[in-house]
């Protein structure tokens, strides 16, 4: 069991596998029981600085990080495909060709994808143990091939929602394993950048998602080309993904230590600074010799739940599986009876519950039906405003993240959406025509003033989402600790494909019910309330870790 008191502070890592969520004790109230975790060991600092001197990650983890990054490219591309899917399928898959899909039809079709993804994430999180990270991004690989593939060849609604749900499990597996994956193999001062690279890869597929609707939506039948493309990053992965290494801290957890040096040798010996081997090598003895004292620590605190004692005698014969099992049933049970773990699985799901409610996905899944509506000529045109303004002010969240501090980047942002959506509101009770029964071109007007200012809106909303909220999320895995990592991301992840689906499911019956400006002011509210709660309970210091922010952490190291 992770310790709850200081007894065990020699044998926490505080750097590239610690918890970022370790305090200043001067903390406010709320974060008490975050702040009981214990101070950092001798020597950190000096490890520290010389993993410092190594300078900027090399060739070797960018590939490592793109080729996972890849991941992301399907995530984002299966997700925004089916804004302009949705338009081009028309009557395609009514019986008699005649009427178009309902309301209902779309939410299911959509919400699928989240829902699979949401079911996903738990048992990959045991397979991501029993196997291996890398395993679980190449089964998931599978499945999005074989989605794409099913969705393509659809005839019905009904396999079309399975092909939806294919790859929706195929998401949830990698949303949850790639980050875990980079953040595993990625050195601890670049692991914020690193992460969001893997958000980067989203937006990129969702742009990608929006041109290929866009060439397609002219043609017949033009969503089988618009779903089919999706396999090719798929194949792309799976012979990337061939060439790369497993991480070596599931390396060293499964006895393979060899490896897992040899990796880190690769991992530290490309930095940009010129580095003698033996610069290296200490590095990497020093991050090997962190690795192997946090598995021995589970491994001891596994055998004392058990009744077993060191030498193992006590043991019963269980079988592989049944051990991952245990382990993994164990680091649910400690994320729950262990305060601190219990406050970082808190803020690592308020945020991607946070990042979902705050409704940016309705965008990414029915932008194009409400360009449409407001009467834009190429609905899926302008919809690729919203992918690209996604992608564009993510690549700011990419520079400025690990500067201003995650904290910092969502309260400044946060504001900027809730201006957005309060115009978008506003803009929408003036527009007035907008409704969801009828034709099209009933509704219509040629994308008026009010149109525009819609438009401008949203650009100004998914603008604050992506410097903020849409990424930090993703660092999910560095709130916690080992032993408890992958239950706790698993736990994260699903809140997030579970506030996907519902938002997913009640975005077009909501716009009906509450008319586009109730909806969107709804998201406002939402946000206020996010705000605050990031204020109230995301610590200070979190994800800036000391170890994240080169100059700023040595002195940390200094004072402690
Ligand atoms: O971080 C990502 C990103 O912001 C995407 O654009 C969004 O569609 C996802 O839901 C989110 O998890």
């Amino acid at each position: 069991m992770r310790p709850d008191s200081d007894d065990h502070a020699d044998v926490e890592d505080f750097r590239a596998d610690a918890p970022l969520l370790q305090q200043e004790s001067d903390q406010n109230d709320s974060n008490d029981n975050i702040d009981n975790r214990p101070e950092r060991g001798e020597g950190d600092g000096e490890e520290t600085s010389s993993e410092a001197s190594l300078g900027e990650p090399g060739w070797f983890i960018f590939a490592l990080t793109c080729a996972a990054g890849v991941s992301g490219l399907l995530f984002g591309y299966d997700t925004g495909v089916i804004s302009s899917a949705l338009l081009s399928l028309s009557t395609s898959l009514n019986p008699h060709q005649t009427t178009p899909l309902t309301t209902w039809d779309k939410s299911i079709i959509t919400s699928s994808t989240s829902l699979l993804a949401l079911l996903a994430s738990p048992p990959a999180s045991l397979l991501a143990d029993a196997l291996g990270r890398k395993p679980v991004i190449l089964l998931a690989d599978a499945l999005f091939i074989l989605g794409a593939l099913l969705q393509a060849s659809a005839r019905s609604v009904t396999v079309l929602v399975v092909g939806r749900a294919v790859v929706g499990a195929a998401i949830g597996a990698a949303s949850f394993a790639t980050p875990l994956y980079i953040s595993e193999i990625a050195p601890a001062r670049q692991r914020g950048r690193l992460v969001t690279v893997q958000v980067l890869a989203i937006t990129v597929g969702q742009v990608l998602a929006y041109v290929v609707g866009w060439g397609f939506s002219g043609m017949d039948g033009g969503w089988r080309w618009m779903f089919g493309l999706g396999a090719a990053p798929g194949v792309l992965q799976v012979g990337l993904m061939a060439v790369m290494e497993e991480t070596p801290r599931w390396l060293v957890a499964n006895g393979r230590v060899e490896r897992a040096r040899r990796i880190l040798r690769r991992v530290y010996g490309g930095g940009s600074k010129r580095q003698t081997g033996e610069q290296v090598e200490r590095v990497v003895e020093g991050v090997l010799k962190k690795v192997e004292r946090q598995v021995r620590e589970e491994e001891i605190a596994l055998r004392g739940r058990r009744g077993v004692d060191e030498d193992g005698v006590g043991a019963p014969k269980t079988s592989l599986w049944k051990r991952r099992w245990e382990s993994l049933t164990d680091g649910f049970t400690e994320l729950f009876n262990v305060t601190s773990n219990r406050s970082a699985l808190g803020i690592a799901c308020l945020l991607q519950g946070f990042q979902q409610l705050c409704g940016f996905n309705s965008l990414m899944y029915f932008s194009a039906t409400i360009f449409a509506l407001l009467g834009f000529h190429d609905p899926t045109l302008v919809s690729l405003t919203i992918a690209t303004t996604n992608l564009l002010f993510t690549l700011v969240a990419f520079i400025a993240i690990d500067r201003v501090g995650r904290r910092g980047i969502l309260l400044y942002s946060v504001p900027v959406m809730v201006i957005g959506l309060v115009l978008a509101s506003v803009a929408f009770s003036q527009e007035g025509r907008l409704g969801l029964s009828g034709s099209d071109e009933q509704k219509g007007g040629g994308g008026g003033p009010w149109a525009i200012v819609i438009l401008c809106a949203m650009i100004v909303y998914v603008a604050g989402y992506a410097i903020g909220i849409g990424n930090v999320p993703w660092q999910q895995s560095e709130l916690f600790p080992l032993p408890v990592r992958a239950a706790g991301s698993a736990l994260a992840t699903s809140t997030n494909w579970g506030a996907n689906f519902l938002v997913g499911l009640t975005f077009l019956p909501m716009l009906e019910l509450l008319s586009p400006a109730g909806t969107f002011g709804v998201y406002a509210v939402v946000c206020v309330v996010g705000w605050v709660a990031v204020w109230r309970w995301y610590p200070e210091r979190s994800g800036i870790g000391l170890e994240e922010v080169g100059g700023r952490n040595e002195e940390e190291i200094a004072r402690t």
